[in-house]
């Protein structure tokens, strides 16, 4: 083992792990079931949303933008001569489902892989719930024999790159805008609302979700005014509400914050979706077509910031924490130093190891978590009758 001196060991095989999305009108409908199995969403916001993928026609943008992504990641691995590791991806709610990708990825040799979420936040979606999806394939191909580790690369939010990323995203929205209202616009930082109970439950303290956007606008406004000269009024705002009315989930929306910014005179927006790391439906939909239709609505210049996507820097940092948390797992087997771990801002690296806990989701009982502190390799075999109850 000692020989294998590579900066990617001990993983086998990097795995890409998204949400999945609908590739034409007939997928939408069980797409959309697999997304809500058991998650409460009131039948009339499945019927809206499935419009909305309906109108650009019932195929999402989500995989063609995992697909760059996987092949961004696969030429900056090969640049620095590790283009030995396997990259591979897989879904949550569609194909490639993550078990079928990751028993192919067992059969290929691997024994021990990487995950990376395209989720850059904490959250019960945008973390645990991924964590599950793994322990559900773990558990599903040891009940077929095959073993495999799996470990998870610790949030994105500040790591250099997507700051990078998303700091030039904002700069070149700016200069859509006309030249007389570009000094006075407000930056809209944009992310998915979630249930405040979600929201309170983020992180191994609770709140995770929140203060890590928060993070994100105030290092891109800081950075965007270092640039510019100017300090733009900014904001965290929401978009993607679903859940019963009856149910608190974070605010403001975009659309009422656009209102605002009218309202108290701004002279235009800026649109920066830091929640998202790809033009996905809910930037497609949500802030391109709807929002977009408000800030119209209300004679208010709107520009919309890109994505972190592709871009260069954001993808140097995704390898680096991949092969940052290589060194990690090398120097605690083998006793050596453990990795420098890259973060702007006062948050610093988050854990690589989930806490026992973290991002639970409250409305549901606890399913079996990878990745974190309470779960045990090799997973334990339903099939043995052993009790996982998955
Ligand atoms: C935090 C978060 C992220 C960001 C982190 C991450 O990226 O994972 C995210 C991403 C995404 N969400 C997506 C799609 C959907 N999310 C839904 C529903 C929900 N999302 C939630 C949260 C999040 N979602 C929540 C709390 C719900 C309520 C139901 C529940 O508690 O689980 C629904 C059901 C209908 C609706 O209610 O909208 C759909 C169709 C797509 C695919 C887009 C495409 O196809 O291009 C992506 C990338
Ligand atoms: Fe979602």
């Amino acid at each position: 083992m000692s020989a294998d001196t590579s900066p990617s060991a001990p993983y086998d095989a990097l795995v890409l792990l998204s949400f999945g999305g609908p590739e034409g009108p007939d997928d939408v409908v069980p797409f959309l079931e697999n997304v809500t199995r058991g998650r409460g969403i009131p039948r009339e916001r499945l019927v809206e949303v499935g419009e909305h993928y309906f109108a650009f026609g019932g195929r999402s943008p989500i995989n063609d933008q995992n697909k760059a992504l996987l092949a961004a990641l696969r030429a900056e691995l090969a640049s620095r001569g590790l283009g030995e590791l396997p990259v591979v991806w897989g879904n949550r709610n569609w194909d490639p489902y993550l078990t079928d990708v990751l028993r192919e990825t067992h059969d290929a040799g691997a024994r021990r892989v990487l995950v990376l979420t395209t989720s850059a936040y904490a959250s019960y979606s945008g973390c645990r719930q991924y964590r599950e999806d793994v322990a559900a394939s773990l558990i599903a191909l040891a009940d077929e024999g095959r073993e495999l580790r799996a470990d998870k690369v610790r949030h994105y939010f500040n790591a250099p790159g997507f700051l990078d990323a998303n700091t030039d995203a904002v700069l070149a929205a700016l200069e859509e805008l006309d030249d007389d209202v570009r000094a006075g616009a407000h930056l809209v930082f944009t992310t998915h609302s979630i249930p405040t109970a979600m929201a309170e439950a983020a992180g191994p303290g609770g709140g995770a979700y929140e203060a890590q956007h928060e993070a994100v606008r105030a290092e891109v406004v800081r950075r965007v005014a270092e640039r510019t000269g100017v300090e733009h009024p900014s904001a965290l705002v929401y978009c993607s509400r679903s859940g019963p009315p009856t149910q608190p989930w974070l605010e403001p929306d975009v659309n009422d914050h656009l209102e605002a910014i009218r309202a108290a005179g701004g002279p235009a927006a800026v649109v920066a979706p830091i929640g998202f790391i790809s033009d996905h439906m809910e930037v497609k939909y949500d802030l391109d077509t709807e929002a977009a239709e408000t800030a119209e609505g209300l004679s208010l210049p709107m520009a919309r910031a890109a994505t972190a996507g592709v871009h260069a820097a954001f993808v140097t940092s995704l390898v680096d924490l991949v092969v940052e948390r290589a060194a990690a797992e090398r120097a605690a087997a083998e006793g050596g130093e453990p990795p420098q771990r890259a973060a702007v801002g006062p948050l610093g690296p988050s854990h690589d190891v989930c806490p026992v806990g973290c991002c639970r989701n409250l409305r549901t009982p606890d399913k079996p978590a990878a990745c974190g502190a309470d779960w045990v390799d090799p997973p334990v075999s339903a099939a043995a009758g052993t009790g996982s109850g998955a």
